[in-house]
């Protein structure tokens, strides 16, 4: 038959390659044909590629990242992003490091309020000092009312009801003319805290259960878990704000017109603060207030204890912060924010396409605000999840009846068990070493929160751990495909070691994960 193709055959031998081989007898002529026509597909099908590959390079240069913070309120999630930043971006970190001045003077305020508050109610009840007064910070065996059980946990966190200490009974302490007129000198202390959590907005202030009023209807473990109709017209539930930082944008608006405008709220603050420096010293460093504080059990947030101990810097006209007081001030997070942060490796790398940024949310952690996390679970492809180690003994401040690391667990349970995250690479910052070493040094047993670490050595290395592995287990136990564990611990406050663990996950995982989505 003219023009049939007559191939060789063989047993075994795959189609594809029989249609390729040319016919026994071909002719000079067809042979001449037939290298034209493969030349031509040759060349089509190199079009193709350069075309896809036209379109893989714009697709590699517009490549984000996406990556999620998550974790309890005050579990270092906007520290551990203020460090990305520093590392990532640091023009904009220079750039609005003098915003961060209110915010300081805010946190330092606050903390001298407390002692002023402390002080006013003891003089009141003619200095007996005895712990009657309910503080966010205390520890657990001054307790609210029980939470319902919601099922054994095999980290078995003691209940609430753990017995307090014996009521002691104590020399009243002596106030003298020298601290009523220290109280009265520092008085305009709280129209400055006022006058500044104005200016600043909902962010300055934290959920407490006061500010809840008892009406635990708003609260969410998890963000899975949809929170009740509150009782009060909605006002405690928190949306998401997917913008920058709120209170941000009007400092910077302030500063720009500050010339302008002699009586803005931090201008009058910075004239307070700086006019009652002394004033403020004498009162952190006497020794009857101090005594106040540990017969009430008010334990001062660490930064505030940083801030107080910088009093004399950041207490003057010229105070500028610096990195160390950014990294320490706090303010929380309102709903979810988000920053586009370019990606910058320490050396060139071909992994990772030029262009390519960070997208990170942060979010608010508190129980009234976890409900707004989950619209931002879609293609994620990692999380950073911060779970405070230190705080095995406290409770969170929106909800006295819950445990902090057992809140921490639920929420951790409740994200690496979750179907929409089973391909994103979970990362665990067991955060706040430094404040468990500082915690179990002095002493507070471990066991007494958790009966069933038992005999272990008390002391921060065996602790940790222990609550590693419980983190591990749990991952391996919850999530719907096995994946890789990645924990490590850090104190976000410790700028150039969590930088060493950035580079790391950056470095190993992320651009793992990365080179893996471009395949
Ligand atoms: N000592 C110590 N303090 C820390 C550490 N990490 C964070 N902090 C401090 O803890 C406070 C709370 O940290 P944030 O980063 O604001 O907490 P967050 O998780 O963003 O909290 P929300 O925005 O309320 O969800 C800040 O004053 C930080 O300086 C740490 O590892 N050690
Ligand atoms: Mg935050």
């Amino acid at each position: 038959m003219p023009g049939a193709i007559k191939m060789r055959r063989a047993e075994g031998e795959d189609p594809l390659s029989l249609l390729l081989t040319p016919p026994i007898d071909e002719t000079h002529e067809e042979r001449e044909q037939r290298l034209q026509r493969e030349a031509e597909a040759v060349r089509v099908s190199e079009g193709i590629d350069e075309v896809i590959q036209r379109e893989r390079d714009a697709l590699k240069n517009q490549k984000v990242l996406k990556m999620l913070l998550l974790g309890q309120s005050e579990s270092g999630k906007s520290t551990t992003l203020k460090n990305i930043q520093m590392i990532q971006a640091p023009d904009t970190w220079h750039a609005e490091r003098s915003s961060w001045r209110v915010i300081v003077q805010l946190n330092l305020v606050r903390a001298v309020n407390t002692m002023l508050e402390a002080l006013s109610s003891a003089m009141a009840d003619g200095g007996s000092g005895s712990p009657t007064a309910e503080h966010p910070y205390l520890p657990q065996s001054f307790s609210t009312p029980q939470l319902p059980s919601d099922g054994q946990d095999d980290l078995d966190f003691a209940s609430s009801t753990t017995p307090s200490s014996p009521t002691l009974s104590y020399q009243p302490l002596q106030f003298t003319d020298a601290h009523l007129s220290l109280k009265l000198r520092l008085g305009p202390l709280r129209r400055v805290e006022a006058d500044l959590k104005k200016f600043l907005g909902a962010a300055s202030e934290e959920v407490t259960e006061s500010s809840l009023q008892g009406d635990y209807s708003s609260l969410a473990a998890t963000p899975f878990d949809y929170p009740g109709q509150p009782s009060s017209s909605g006002k405690h539930r928190e949306f998401a704000v997917r913008s920058h930082n709120a209170w941000k944008s009007t400092i910077m608006n302030d500063v720009q017109h500050d010339a302008l405008r002699p009586t803005s709220p931090n201008n009058n603050a910075t004239d307070v603060i700086s006019a009652l420096r002394d004033d403020m010293m004498a009162l952190w460093r006497d020794d009857c207030v101090l005594e106040l504080l540990r017969r009430r059990k008010i334990v001062l947030e660490d930064s505030e204890e940083y801030f107080l101990h910088h009093l004399p810097r950041i207490a003057s006209r010229s105070y500028e912060p610096t990195d160390d007081d950014v990294i320490r001030a706090r303010i929380r997070t309102l709903g979810v924010q988000e920053y586009h942060i370019p990606f910058q490796t320490a050396k060139p790398s071909n992994i990772v396409p030029l262009g390519t940024e960070w997208r990170i949310f942060d979010v608010g952690g508190a129980r009234t605000t976890r409900h707004a996390w989950l619209p931002y679970f879609d293609d994620v492809q990692a999380i950073l999840f911060l779970a405070p180690i230190s705080c095995f003994d406290e409770k969170l401040a929106e909800d006295r009846r819950v445990n902090r690391l057992k809140d921490s667990v639920i929420l951790w349970k409740s994200i690496v068990g979750s179907k929409l995250l089973e391909n994103c690479t979970i990362i665990l910052f067991l955060n706040k070493c430094d404040l468990l070493k500082k915690k179990l040094d002095s002493g507070v047993m471990v066991n007494r929160f958790i009966p069933r670490y038992g005999q272990r050595e008390n002391n921060s290395y065996t602790f940790s751990k222990y609550i590693k592995e419980k983190f591990k287990e749990y991952m391996r136990e919850y999530s719907p495909k096995a994946r890789q564990f990645y924990g490590f611990f850090t104190s976000a406050i410790d700028t150039r070691a969590t930088a060493t663990t950035l580079a790391s996950i950056q470095d190993s995982i992320l651009q793992a994960h990365l080179q893996e989505a471009l395949i």
